[in-house]
């Protein structure tokens, strides 16, 4: 009978990366003390005495946890010693052969980069896939260079389809750590059926640890975080009380007092932060990637907005989401004139690629250049172009798209967290004579989700949005407000004025989805 084998957390091994001093099935040893569920002899280098020899070693390791032992490519190794399986690639003994020669009990794994290589697998009979690579890796030489989440997603996919009733299993490997986990996890679950991987293959992240033991744990606990998370694909039915949610993340803004720390542009700065005072929240405007580790453990939520961007400021915002994402603190991404130039565009789709974002907010510009619509465009800043014909079918596509909830400005905004998408009917148009207010929204987004993030991010972005657009109709009717220059500062008094039942009164909201 087959051995029961777990791919939660999958070590794959690699030598050539031990410290000196230290043995890799002392490795192994400590890494599944922490939490590896499956290891895979990998020698690329070794000579067959010198492989086998090691695997006899990490075997004893294995058995003496019960952890399954697979060897990489090389089936003559895996018969010698009787270990539980092999994982083979795409330029290995074809997947029929490995499996004569090691008959149906054994585990036999398979590395696919595309859709056909994994229709390939999973017809064949393979027990589970390796999708790679998720990311860049120093550990081997890509021939195909990484796919990122939404790639390995469309190639998972697809081998769930292929694969019927009961789905293979299946893991993605590549540049894969504690830091991204989450992210990795949750954007490559299935569109259709939400259906997540089985779990993370590792090379380096627990290797090259420090502690291997402590890397396996963290990496277990963003694993298991990742499993359980209500990020994304709630049922409709949680929608029956929104209204009370947002009540209750308006209040717990006030009460709780969330560091909304933000890397954002100096034209705005200013005022957002005294948008998130006014709103309940503790602005923090720290720039430098050199502070974000030690800030990161008391940060609420991040938002990032690319509004000037530069080299400097990328660097920043890179380490503060690559932190936030290790502990999972929500990450409101403001992609100011994405589309506008090319530099833009790309240092967006790198970080959507890289890091877990929990909402998008932009103009209907910017969330057709993410979308790839040409519908809208942007000019400068501003959005230009007729409209959408469907604006809340483009904020769910996008939302389902990057997994995560997605806020579209304008006359009417929209949100969306590609299961139920709202629209928001408050707001006044003296918002748009001034600048910074969308920046706001983004701040005011980021003031509101943390409390609900874990559970309800769409709530959170409802609640800025509304919350946001009803201080601008305050602003707007005030006898002393003339123009854009008291406008400015009215909108600022009236966000810190707004109270609970008037936002749960006023607001105008409308599902859709
Ligand atoms: C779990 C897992 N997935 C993919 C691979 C890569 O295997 P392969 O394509 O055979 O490349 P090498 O490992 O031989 O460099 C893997 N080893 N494990
Ligand atoms: C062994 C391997 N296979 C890959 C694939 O894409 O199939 S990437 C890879 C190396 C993964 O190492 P690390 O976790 O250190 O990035």
């Amino acid at each position: 009978m087959k051995l029961d084998f777990d791919l939660t957390l999958y070590l794959v091994t690699d030598s050539g990366m031990v410290p000196a001093g230290s043995t890799l099935s002392q490795i192994v040893d400590e890494a599944i003390q922490g939490g590896v569920t499956i290891v895979q002899l990998r020698e690329k280098h070794a000579d067959t005495s010198d492989f086998l020899a090691q695997a006899k070693l990490v075997q004893q390791v294995t058995k003496r946890h019960k952890v399954p032992l697979l060897i990489n490519d090389r089936i003559d190794i895996a018969l010698a010693i009787d270990a539980d399986g092999v994982h083979i690639g795409q330029d290995d003994m074809p997947l029929h052969e490995a499996r004569r020669l090691l008959g149906d009990d054994k585990i036999i794994g398979v590395s696919v980069q595309t859709r056909e290589h994994a229709e390939q697998a999973v017809l064949g009979g393979a027990d589970y896939l390796g999708i790679g690579a998720c990311f860049d890796t120093q550990t081997k030489e890509l021939k195909q260079g990484s796919q990122g989440p939404a790639g390995i997603r469309d190639v998972w996919e697809h081998a769930v389809e292929v694969s019927g009733p009961r789905p293979v299993r299946a893991v993605t490997i590549g540049g894969v750590n504690s830091y991204n986990a989450v992210h990795v996890l949750i954007c490559t679950r299935t569109t259709r059926g939400n259906l997540p991987l089985d779990g993370l293959a590792v090379v380096s992240a627990i290797v090259a640890a420090e502690s291997p033991r402590n890397a396996a744990a963290i990496l277990r606990r963003q694993i298991a975080f990742a499993f359980e998370s209500a990020w994304i694909a709630r049922t409709p039915a949680a929608r029956d009380s929104i209204r009370s949610a947002i009540g209750d993340a308006f209040e717990a803004a006030r009460q709780n007092t969330p560091l909304v720390q933000h890397i954002t542009n100096p034209v705005v700065i200013n005022d957002c932060a005294n948008a998130c005072l006014a709103l309940g929240g503790s602005p923090m405007m720290a720039t430098d990637a050199s502070e974000q580790a030690d800030l990161a453990p008391v940060v609420s939520s991040l938002v990032i907005n690319i509004g000037t961007l530069n080299a400097w400021q990328v660097d920043g915002m890179r380490a503060a989401m690559k932190q936030a994402n290790l502990r999972n603190t929500p990450v409101i991404l403001d992609p100011v004139a994405a589309g506008a130039t090319k530099y833009r565009s790309q240092i967006v789709s790198e970080f959507l690629k890289e890091f877990g974002v929990h909402v998008i907010k932009g103009n209907a510009g910017e969330i057709a250049a993410l979308v790839g619509s040409d519908e809208m465009h942007v000019r400068g800043v501003d959005a230009v172009g007729c409209g959408f014909k469907d604006p809340a079918g483009i904020v769910r596509a996008l939302s389902l798209k990057e997994r995560c909830v997605v806020v579209m400005t304008g006359p009417v905004d929209y949100i969306s967290d590609g299961s139920s998408t709202f629209a928001v009917k408050n707001g006044h148009k003296l918002q748009g004579t001034i600048t910074g207010s969308g920046c706001m929204t983004g701040t005011a987004v980021g003031t509101y989700v943390y409390a609900v993030a874990h559970t309800d991010p769409l709530v959170g972005a409802i609640t800025g949005m509304v919350a946001i657009n009803l201080a601008g109709e305050h602003a707007a009717q005030r006898p002393d407000v003339k123009g854009p220059g008291t406008f400015r500062a009215a909108f600022i008094d009236e966000m810190y004025n707004l109270t609970k039942e008037q936002l749960l009164a006023e607001m105008r909201i409308e599902q859709l989805h």
